[in-house]
């Protein structure tokens, strides 16, 4: 029987619900710090997420958090321990066949990845996002919905591209940027750099 542990029950955890039971998971439980109240609430949450070691063996782990810096914090206790985590796609997305993923990746409904693109550990390509051909991810990138990345975009470690938002081609947005909601990206983006408008202009 599969069975996946996710980490983190709020929404962005029950969207890798159910892309897993789309992907043939029988048996998904969930791990999360508010897990006496959501359990009252009637989800199947079996204890904080410190008690990840305890299911090490016996589960594959899904991190169900958009958050990149606490996805990345506990993708590396996983990590760690040599627990697996699985690439989950929703049956809908759209992904070349050439294209590289790597753990943890979850790849959202209607999500498109195109030819040639290197996507990394823990990334979240979400809902109706667009990666054209050549594009690179490095890990624990979050693309959000309805982004649209022009051909051979790279894209730093820990970076979140907001809602909506599109980058031509060939630009370099460096590690920890944020680009804004509906942002219009035409230039590089530094490393540390937030970035909104049209054209993406800095945000200080
Ligand atoms: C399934 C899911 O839900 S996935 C999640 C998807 N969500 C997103 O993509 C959200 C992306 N986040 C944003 O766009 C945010 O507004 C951020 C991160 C860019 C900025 O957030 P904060 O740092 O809290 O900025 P804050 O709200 O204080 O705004 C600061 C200034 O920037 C402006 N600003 C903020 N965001 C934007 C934006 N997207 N475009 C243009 N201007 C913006 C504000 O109007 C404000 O301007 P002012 O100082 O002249 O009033």
């Amino acid at each position: 029987m599969k069975k996946l542990m996710i980490i983190g029950a709020s929404g962005h955890g029950k969207v890798i619900e159910d892309i897993a039971r789309l992907n043939g998971y029988q048996k998904i439980t969930y791990l999360d710090d508010r897990w006496e109240e959501l359990k009252m609430l009637g989800m199947n949450v079996l204890g904080k997420c410190s008690a990840i070691p305890l299911y090490i063996n016996e589960y594959q782990f899904a991190i169900g958090i958009g958050n990149n810096l606490i996805r990345k914090k506990y993708y590396d206790i996983i990590h760690e321990k040599n627990g697996d985590m699985p690439i989950l796609i929703h049956p809908n997305a759209v992904v070349s066949s050439n294209v590289k993923l790597e753990a943890g990746t979850c790849v959202m409904a209607n999500a498109v990845i195109s030819t040639g693109c290197e996507i990394g550990k823990a990334c979240v390509i979400n809902t109706a996002a667009t990666i054209d051909h050549e594009c690179k991810l490095d890990n624990c990138v979050h693309i959000s919905p309805g982004v649209h990345l022009a051909g051979n975009v790279s894209v730093g470690e820990l970076s979140w591209i907001g809602i909506g938002s599109c980058v031509i081609q060939g630009i370099v947005i460096g590690k920890y940027c944020i680009v804004g909601a509906g942002a219009v990206v035409i230039r590089k983006v530094s490393d540390n750099t937030n970035v909104v408008g049209n054209p993406a202009q800095i945000l200080k």
